[in-house]
């Protein structure tokens, strides 16, 4: 049992104004801690793409002022009454959705990351009427359906990017049963994700490809990361040898791009599984699935299970992400190197660190 502050909390975060994506100071009130809520004072937070989108509405669909931010790692500071999986002074995760409807198939497989009814952790409405708003922020108030634990052995700027790019490329994976070691994957895009994706996919005893825009990420690849290949996708020689040779492709591109070179790198029944978040069509011609009964699909996030399973994964088998550490001051040049991809190869703001002036304080 924890105790109940009635009060609500006033509290800073950084928000977007506009489409700009300009991000600055924003003072808000968080609901009353409900039975079932978990306060965390927020520790770390990840800079994912997806905030670019959401900050800039290139989704259409943004709602200002908007605090983004869903790799989100805090230490517990209270507890509703029936809170049961967490006490004062846990330290835990936060990441993309924070309620579900509990009664859909999706939610009854333990899937939510699927329900209709989801509620993201920012741009979206509570069961309450008020605006959510996410980690980059001095606080947040999270059902404890929605919160992992951060194993130990895990530090916590380091478990911050499993939260999304970590499980998103861990939850296909496993769903389309390739987690078998000697399996061949490709990798496309070495962001926050595609890092990611080689990390794990590595853990899992596969033959890893990059697959990138430019050579400039070769070395560290190959050497820092531990990729087996890496094709520069504009080199139609390398891109002709390296056909039909990977069972998988998880494709990490942010933007309208051809999937067909893709295609054809993959053997029959491949499978190529889009992460981007692409709001114009993407097309092929269809004998480039046909001829080989290849598979697009696509993939979001990962459930809660599944998150807490990829943390105890890169506990058990070491995949630690590589991360630029900033101060909350530098939120605006981070976002602005990841628009330009200048990142390796994920920022993960200090939030703690950064001495966020909130008006209870
Ligand atoms: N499906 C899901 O559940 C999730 C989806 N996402 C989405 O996945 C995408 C990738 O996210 P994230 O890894 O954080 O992004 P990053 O910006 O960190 O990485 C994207 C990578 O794509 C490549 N790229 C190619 N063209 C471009 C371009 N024009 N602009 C920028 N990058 C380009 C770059 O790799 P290189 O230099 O190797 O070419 C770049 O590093 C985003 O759309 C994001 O919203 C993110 C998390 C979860
Ligand atoms: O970063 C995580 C969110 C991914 C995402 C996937 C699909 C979509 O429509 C979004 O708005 C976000
Ligand atoms: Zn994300
Ligand atoms: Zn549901």
């Amino acid at each position: 049992m924890g105790s109940v502050d009635a009060s609500e909390k006033t509290i800073t975060g950084w928000a977007a104004r506009d489409t700009t994506g300009h991000l600055s100071p924003y003072t808000y009130t968080l609901r009353r801690t409900g039975a079932e809520d978990v306060v965390l004072k927020v520790l770390y937070c990840g800079i994912c793409h997806t905030d670019l989108h959401q900050t800039k509405n290139h989704l259409g669909a943004s709602k200002y002022p908007m605090v983004p931010g869903h790799e989100v790692v805090g230490e517990v500071v209270e507890v509703g009454p029936e809170v049961s999986k967490y006490s004062v002074g846990d330290v835990v995760g936060v990441g993309v959705i924070v309620g579900c409807c509990r009664d859909c198939r999706p939610c009854k497989a333990n899937v939510e990351q699927y329900c209709n009814k989801k509620i993201w952790s920012y741009n979206d409405v509570y069961t309450d009427g008020k605006p959510t708003q996410g980690g980059f922020a001095s606080a947040m108030v999270v059902d404890q359906k929605f919160v992992v634990k951060i194993p130990a052995g895990l530090a916590p700027e380091q478990a911050a990017p499993l939260l999304c790019a970590g499980v998103t490329v861990y939850s296909p994976l496993k769903h389309f049963g390739l987690m078998t070691p000697g399996l061949r994957g490709g990798i496309l895009g070495l962001g926050g994700v595609g890092h990611m994706g080689v990390k794990v996919a590595k853990s899992m005893g596969h033959h890893v490809t990059v697959i990138s825009s430019s050579n400039k990420k070769r070395a560290e690849a190959m050497d820092d990361l531990g990729a087996d290949a890496y094709l520069v996708s504009s080199d139609e020689a390398q891109m002709a040898a390296a056909m039909d040779s990977l069972d998988y492709i998880i494709d990490t591109v942010p933007v309208k791009h051809p999937l067909e070179p893709y295609l054809a790198l993959l053997k029959m029944d491949g499978k190529l599984v889009l992460m981007g978040v692409i709001a114009e069509p993407l097309s092929f011609v269809s004998p480039m699935v046909m001829l080989g009964r290849k598979t697009i699909t696509g993939s979001f996030i990962g459930s809660i299970e599944e998150t807490e399973e990829v943390l105890r994964f890169c506990v058990e088998k070491g995949p630690t992400s590589q991360i630029e550490v900033v101060k909350m001051d530098y939120l605006n040049h981070a976002l602005e190197r990841l628009e330009r991809n200048d990142v390796r190869y994920r920022f993960v703001v200090d939030v703690a660190g950064s001495n966020i002036k909130d008006a209870d304080a």
